[in-house]
C-alpha cells in the first residue's frame, strides 16, 4: 500500500466495514481519479464536450463533471486559462449537484476556500441572484478569489468572517447554504498523504466542535423553505451522521432529504451514529469532553440519518465523501427583496441621488472594507495551489487591508464624493471600451456600485448589508480609477463575453502566441487584426480571447504592438 494509513484508523474502519473493510483496503492500491468540471459560465457543456483536448468520461452524479485520463495535464493548457473548466475531485462534486442550485437564487458557500464548491454554485447560478462566499481562513480565501475570478463570476460576495458575525446581517436570508464543514480529512488519505500522516485521533473531536459550532449557526442563515447541504470528506460516524442526528434534535424545523442522485452511493449509517452514543455511554468516545453534560440526540434523528449518504472509494470512482441534505419544511417565499429593510428607496443620500448611472436610480454607490488575518487549521487543498500562492502576494495587496497589528479592517462608511469619482471614472471607461450596461433596467436583480479606496465593484448587495463584516471583495471587481482616469481589472476581462468589449484579438489555441500572450510577452500584431466596433479604432484596451474565450486585457498601440496586460502572478511557467 502507497499510503501510510494511521492504525488507530485502520482498527476502526475495520470495526464500522466489517466484511467491506478487505474492499476498503484495497482502495488505497488504486491512484486517485482526476477530474474536471465544466465551467457553464464560460462555454456549455456540450461545445466543451465537442472540443475537449483531454478523453472525457463522464462523472455520473455530476452532468458537468468528467474523469480524466492519469496522463492528462489539465492545468496546463490555454482553456485552463481561460477558465473553461475547474480541476475537481470527482466525489467533491456531489455536495453542490445536491444543493439544487437554480438561477435567482441566494446562496451562502460559509466553508469555501479555495473555491471548487464556489465556483460551481456560480455556474449553476448563471449569474443571477447572489453568491455570498466565505472562509475563516485569511490564507485560503485569496485562493478563493483567484478561482471566482478565473471562472468569470460576476455575482459573488467574499468574506472572511466566522458564521456567528454573517448570520447577524443575514438573518432568513438565503435559499440554499453550503457548509463542507472543516473535517478529519479521512477521504482524502488516498489523494493527500500529509493528511493521514498529520490525522490524530483526537482531530476528530476538535472537527466535531468546529461542526457543531457553524452547525447551530447556519439555520438562522436559511430562509423557510430552503436547504442546507452539510458535507465532510471523512469517514468518522462523530462527524458525520451524528453532527447531523445533533442539528435534527436541535432543529425540528428540518427533515434530512435524500439527495437526487443518492442512486450513485451509499446510504448514511444511523447504526453508527447510534454506536457512538453507546461509546459515550460507556466512556469510550473520542467525544467525551466534547459531549459532556449534551443531551444525546434521538433515535428518531439518528434514523433519520439513514436519508444521509456515504461515497465510499471502494463504491465509486472517487474519493470518500459524506453529505446530508437538510430541507427546511417551511414554504419557500420567492417575492423578496435583496436589500435589509426600506433602505432601497429611501436613503437617498447613501446611493446615488445625482444618479449619472442609472436613470431608474437602480445603481447604487456603496462602499465596503476588506478583510486582514485569522488563521484557521485547513485541509482539502487544490491543484490551484502553486498559481494560488502567486496570486496570494498581488491579492494581498490589491484587496487586503489591515492595520498595524494585522487586524482586519471592517467596511465602514466612506465620504460620499468617494464613490462619486469612482463612478465618474468608470462611465466614461464604459463607453469607450465595453458593449455592456451594469444597470439594466429590465433585470431582476438590482446592481449596487461599491467604491473600496480607488477599487471599484459592482455588486447584487448593498452597502448596508455588508456593514461590519470582513469584505475580501462585496462583488465584481470592475478595476481601479485615480485622477478620473478608470484602469480596468483582470478580473473585469475574464468575466466579458468576447462581444461585450469593442477591441477584440483572437489567438489560435494551439498557436506560440497564444502561450507568449500566457507567459506576459508583447506581441506583434498588426492593425487589421484587432476586431473594433465601427466607433472605436485600433489603440486602446483590447479584450484577448484564446479560440473565442476571454482571457486577459492587452493595450494595442501605434506601432503595433499588444502591450501585455497578464497580471504577473498568474502567467503560464
Ligand atoms: C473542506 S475545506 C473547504 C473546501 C471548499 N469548499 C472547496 O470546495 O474548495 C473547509 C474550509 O473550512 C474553513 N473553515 C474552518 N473553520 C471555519 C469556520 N468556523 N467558518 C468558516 N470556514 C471555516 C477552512 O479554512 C477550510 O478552507
Amino acid at each position: 500500500m502507497a499510503v501510510q494509513l494511521p492504525p488507530q484508523f485502520l482498527q476502526r474502519m475495520k470495526q464500522l466495514l466489517g466484511k467491506e473493510y478487505e474492499a476498503f483496503l484495497q482502495s488505497y492500491e488504486q491512484s486517485p481519479r482526476a477530474g474536471l468540471r465544466v465551467n457553464t459560465l464560460k462555454i456549455s457543456n456540450e461545445q466543451f464536450r465537442s472540443k475537449s483536448p483531454f478523453e472525457l468520461r463522464p462523472i455520473p452524479w455530476c452532468e458537468t463533471g468528467y474523469y480524466l485520463n492519469a496522463e492528462a495535464r489539465p492545468g496546463k493548457h490555454p482553456y485552463y486559462y481561460s477558465g473553461l473548466y475547474y480541476i475537481q475531485e470527482p466525489s467533491a462534486m456531489s455536495p453542490v449537484e445536491a444543493l439544487q442550485v437554480e438561477p435567482g437564487d441566494r446562496v451562502l458557500d460559509l466553508c469555501a476556500a479555495p473555491g471548487g464548491k464556489s465556483t460551481q454554485i456560480a455556474a449553476a447560478l448563471q449569474g443571477q441572484g447572489v453568491l455570498v462566499t466565505n472562509d475563516l481562513s485569511a490564507d485560503r480565501i485569496r485562493a478563493l478569489g483567484k478561482n471566482l475570478e478565473l471562472s468569470g463570476v460576476r455575482n459573488a460576495i467574499v468574506l472572511n468572517e466566522t458564521p456567528d458575525r454573517i448570520a447577524a446581517r443575514f438573518e432568513g436570508f438565503f435559499d440554499k447554504i453550503l457548509v463542507d464543514a472543516p473535517c478529519s480529512g479521512e477521504g482524502m488519505f488516498r489523494k493527500d498523504e500529509d493528511a493521514a500522516r498529520q490525522w490524530l485521533h483526537h482531530s476528530v473531536e476538535s472537527c466535531s466542535i468546529m461542526q457543531r459550532d457553524i452547525l447551530r449557526t447556519v439555520a438562522r442563515m436559511l430562509a423557510p423553505g430552503g436547504r442546507i447541504v452539510y458535507s465532510t470528506c471523512t469517514f468518522a460516524p462523530e462527524e458525520n451522521e451524528r453532527s447531523i442526528a445533533v442539528f435534527l434534535d436541535q432543529h425540528p424545523e428540518f427533515r434530512a432529504t435524500r439527495p437526487a442522485g443518492s442512486e450513485h452511493f451509499q446510504p448514511g449509517q444511523s447504526t453508527w451514529a447510534a454506536r457512538v452514543e453507546q461509546e459515550l455511554a460507556e466512556g469510550r468516545s473520542v467525544l467525551n469532553a466534547m459531549a459532556a453534560g449534551e443531551q444525546p440526540p434521538s433515535a428518531e434523528a439518528i434514523a433519520q440519518t439513514d436519508h444521509t449518504v456515504r461515497l465510499w472509494p471502494h463504491h465509486i470512482e472517487g474519493e470518500g465523501h459524506y453529505l446530508a441534505v437538510l430541507d427546511h419544511t417551511g414554504v419557500r417565499n420567492r417575492d423578496r427583496s435583496i436589500a435589509i429593510g426600506s433602505t432601497r428607496a429611501a436613503d437617498g443620500s447613501t446611493y446615488n441621488k445625482a444618479s449619472d448611472v442609472s436613470s431608474s436610480g437602480r445603481m447604487r454607490r456603496d462602499k465596503s472594507a476588506h478583510a486582514g488575518k485569522e488563521p484557521q487549521r485547513t485541509h482539502g487543498g487544490s491543484t490551484h495551489d502553486k498559481h494560488d500562492r502567486r496570486w496570494n502576494d498581488k491579492a494581498s495587496k490589491q484587496y487586503g487591508k489591515s492595520d498595524k497589528k494585522g487586524q482586519a479592517t471592517r467596511h465602514a462608511a466612506k465620504p460620499v464624493h468617494e464613490r462619486e469619482d469612482g463612478i465618474l471614472a468608470w462611465e466614461p471607461f464604459q463607453q469607450q471600451e465595453l458593449n455592456m450596461q451594469l444597470n439594466d433596467e429590465d433585470s431582476a436583480d438590482p446592481r449596487y456600485m461599491i467604491v473600496y479606496g480607488s477599487n471599484l465593484y459592482v455588486s447584487p448587495l448593498d452597502e448596508q448589508r455588508l456593514h461590519g463584516l470582513k469584505v475580501i471583495r462585496p462583488g465584481w471587481y470592475l478595476g481601479t480609477f485615480k485622477n478620473g482616469r478608470f484602469t480596468a481589472s483582470h478580473a473585469l476581462a475574464t468575466a466579458l463575453v468576447p462581444a461585450e468589449a469593442k477591441r477584440r484579438l483572437n489567438l489560435e489555441l494551439d498557436s506560440a502566441e497564444s502561450v507568449a500572450y500566457l507567459k506576459g510577452q508583447t506581441l506583434s500584431v498588426a492593425e487589421e487584426r484587432i476586431e473594433c466596433d465601427p466607433d472605436v479604432t485600433a489603440k486602446g484596451y483590447v479584450l484577448v480571447c484564446i479560440d473565442g474565450y476571454s482571457v486577459g486585457w492587452g493595450k494595442w498601440q501605434q506601432d503595433g504592438n499588444l502591450k501585455n496586460e497578464y497580471p504577473a502572478g498568474w502567467r503560464w511557467m
